[in-house]
């Protein structure tokens, strides 16, 4: 069953500053498999949030339609109330009360049976921290709560704008660690990042928005592939072989440098027939490398401006200069 799916999903604004409208989102066509992690990428005013506004009904489409789990939102609005968990949430936070009374009022407001404790353990937000009115936490602190309010009822549609906003490495960690176990319960995972990394490491599939047109939908190899995306391998040996031994189909480039001998791989499937022949004619490694491009690298082959960003990683070199987006 499909969790997610529009048709045709535009939006305009119209009347800017200078009177000219802006097309934020284009007939957008967006499939999301039950179970599925899916990334949703693009540079800043892409369409992302614009995108998101329109799956949970915030905003409505100029044109189009959203299904999740197969009911028309604009027709049963209350399947989001019912199957969804937002972050952010939409309908905000009480700041004066403390973010377990703030979760208390989510559990209750939603009829569910969830332990406080348990959820605000879980995002690791501590009890001291939780006892504090929501005005005076950090933001990490509240996108911490924010996750815990998404997770109560235990949706089957988990939503999530940018949120790893505000985290710390921990934090980041912890909330990896919550995607990857709400999916392997069978929770579907929608969720827009600016940190590649992290989407790398938790998605099944990635789609990359630009200017407000899904301009690929793929998994990470898929993509990496698509790109052409070069992967290198690195072989230490006590005796290096001339790099003809290694030359063929899959292999752009070949190096030797002391013991190490680098090969470059247009083709990733070529690295374990490089390793199979070294071994067959006795040169046996010492030790072996792999290094694959990034999901930072691959975003930007794809994306105006061949621009490529990630939180504490450099923009890096490909076939062309690239420069570095603000995040
Ligand atoms: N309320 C609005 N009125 C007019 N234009 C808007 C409005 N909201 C968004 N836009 C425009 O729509 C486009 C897409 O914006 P959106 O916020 O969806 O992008 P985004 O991909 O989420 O960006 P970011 O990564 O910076 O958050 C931008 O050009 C933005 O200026």
């Amino acid at each position: 069953m499909v969790a997610i799916r529009t048709r045709g999903l535009s939006k305009r604004y119209s009347g800017g500053l200078f009177g000219s409208d802006v097309t934020a989102v284009s007939d957008l066509d967006l499939t999301v498999e039950r179970g599925e992690v899916y990334g949703f990428l693009g540079p800043n005013g892409a369409g992302k949030s614009t995108t998101i506004d329109m799956l949970l009904n915030y905003s409505y489409p100029t044109e189009g339609t959203v299904e999740i789990f197969g009911e028309n939102i604009q027709e049963n609005p209350e399947v989001i109330d019912r199957r969804v968990g937002v972050v952010p949430e939409g309908y905000g936070l009480y700041d004066r009360l403390s973010g377990r009374r703030n979760l208390e009022f989510a559990i209750e407001w939603q009829n569910a049976s969830d332990d406080p404790a348990h959820l605000l353990a879980r995002v690791g937000l501590d009890a001291d921290d939780a006892d504090r009115p929501v005005g005076d936490y950090s933001k990490g602190m509240t996108q911490r709560l924010a996750l815990a309010m998404a997770l109560v009822d235990d949706p089957d549609l988990l939503v999530l704008d940018e949120p790893s906003s505000g985290l710390d490495p921990n934090g980041i960690r912890r909330l990896r660690d919550i995607i990857r176990e709400e999916a392997s319960d069978g929770t579907t995972v929608f969720f827009s990042s600016h940190v590649l990394s992290q989407v790398e490491a938790v998605c099944d599939r990635v789609g990359i928005l630009d200017d407000g047109e899904l301009v690929a939908v793929d998994t990470v190899a898929g993509l990496r592939e698509t790109a052409g995306a070069s992967s290198t391998l690195t072989l230490t040996m006590e005796n290096p072989p001339s790099p003809d031994v290694v030359r063929s189909d899959g292999v752009s480039a070949v190096d030797v440098r002391g013991k190490q001998l680098r090969v470059t791989c247009a083709d990733a499937r070529a690295k374990a027939e490089i390793i199979a022949r070294l071994v067959e004619r006795g040169h046996n490694p010492i030790d072996v490398g792999s290094e694959e491009a990034s999901l930072s690298e691959i975003f930007g082959d794809y994306v105006r401006g061949g621009s490529a960003h990630d939180d504490g990683e450099t923009a890096t070199e490909r076939n062309t200069p690239q420069q570095e987006v603000a995040t």
